[in-house]
């Protein structure tokens, strides 16, 4: 029999991370202090629906407070903004995040500069963008699902020094920023997106240690792309026409010759939310001054 990949659980190690949350959440409310999460939903989006309530149920679970301020699709952007200001303002709100997609009308970046750096739990601002590329040793908010990728990484213990990564999608949700967590963790990184053409995707994917997908393409990532022994990271979530959720890889063909791959569901997926509530508070804690043991979130 031919020897499978190892499956990383994020499921499990989201579930490591939401208890650890939970514990920190418990210390600041002694101080008198309530992690507060603002997330605005505009229009009726089925699936942001279902990721809004398991943000809630798993804020409230883990200690923190959450509020959805919901919109119909109709909402101007200036209505926006305006909601945005009132909660930059609000004592009571540490993490603000819009969730995406928006409507069409909407430009998505107005709102990501609109919401102040210090509670972009999301890490969209420029500001964080701009940190996070320039590799700078301070504290500030980086995008949770990159973020929840590099704590996989690290609870498999994937050591990226020297090693050759492939990213796929340039988003600002996942693939830029992926990019320079991967970079700052000595990997040779490079980042493919659709105007790639097939046969250097191919040619490059051949030549990765670890592979981190998100092109939202079903199962674009085959097993003669993948080098023997990669890591494959699957950030891809595609609805498919009979209700199932397929992944960017191919995963029945890519198992056999990966080491460590990540299922769709149950991997990535889960640990966005997990790292949301992780930087909800950290942002809490620094909004109030209080110290949180260095080091607490590593499963
Ligand atoms: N402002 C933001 N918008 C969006 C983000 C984000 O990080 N910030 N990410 C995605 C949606 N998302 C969270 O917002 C999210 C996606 C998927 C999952 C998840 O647990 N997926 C499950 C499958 C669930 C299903 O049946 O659909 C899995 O992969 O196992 C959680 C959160 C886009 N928007
Ligand atoms: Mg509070």
């Amino acid at each position: 029999m031919k020897d499978m990949a190892e499956l990383i659980d994020g499921k499990q190690i989201a579930k490591t991370l939401r208890a650890k949350v939970k514990e920190q959440a418990t210390y600041l409310s002694e101080q008198g202090v309530t992690p507060g999460l603002a997330v605005i939903l505009v229009g009726d989006d089925p699936a942001s629906q279902i990721y809004v309530r398991n943000k809630e149920r798993a804020a409230e679970k883990a200690g923190v407070q959450a509020q959805t301020i919901r919109y119909d699709a109709t909402i101007t952007e200036a209505e926006l903004l305006q909601k945005v200001a009132t909660l930059n303002a609000d004592p009571a709100i540490d993490a603000i995040l819009v969730q995406s997609p928006l409507p069409e009308h909407i430009n998505e970046q107005h709102l990501q500069e609109a919401i102040t750096p210090e509670k972009d739990v999301d890490g969209f601002h420029p500001e964080n963008v701009g940190k996070l590329f320039a590799n700078r040793h301070e504290y500030f908010p980086i995008a949770n699902t990159p973020r929840g990728v590099m704590t996989m990484l690290q609870h498999e213990q994937v050591d990226l020094y020297g090693k050759t990564a492939v990213v796929i999608g340039r988003s600002i949700l996942v693939g830029k920023p992926m990019f320079s967590l991967l970079e700052a963790a000595d990997a040779s990184v490079s980042l493919l997106h659709r105007h790639t053409p097939d046969d250097v995707r191919h040619t490059m994917l051949q030549q990765a240690d670890v592979i981190v997908v998100a092109a939202g393409v079903p199962k674009l990532i085959t097993a003669n792309d993948v080098k023997p022994g990669a890591v494959v990271i699957d950030v891809g979530i595609n609805r498919m026409e009979d209700g199932h959720l397929e992944g960017d890889v191919d995963f029945e063909a890519v198992e056999p010759i990966a080491s460590k791959i990540t299922p769709v569901p149950g991997g990535v997926g889960p640990m966005t939310i997990a790292t949301l509530l992780e930087t909800t508070v950290e942002l809490a804690a620094r909004h109030h001054d209080v110290e949180l043991e260095a080091g607490w979130q590593n499963i």
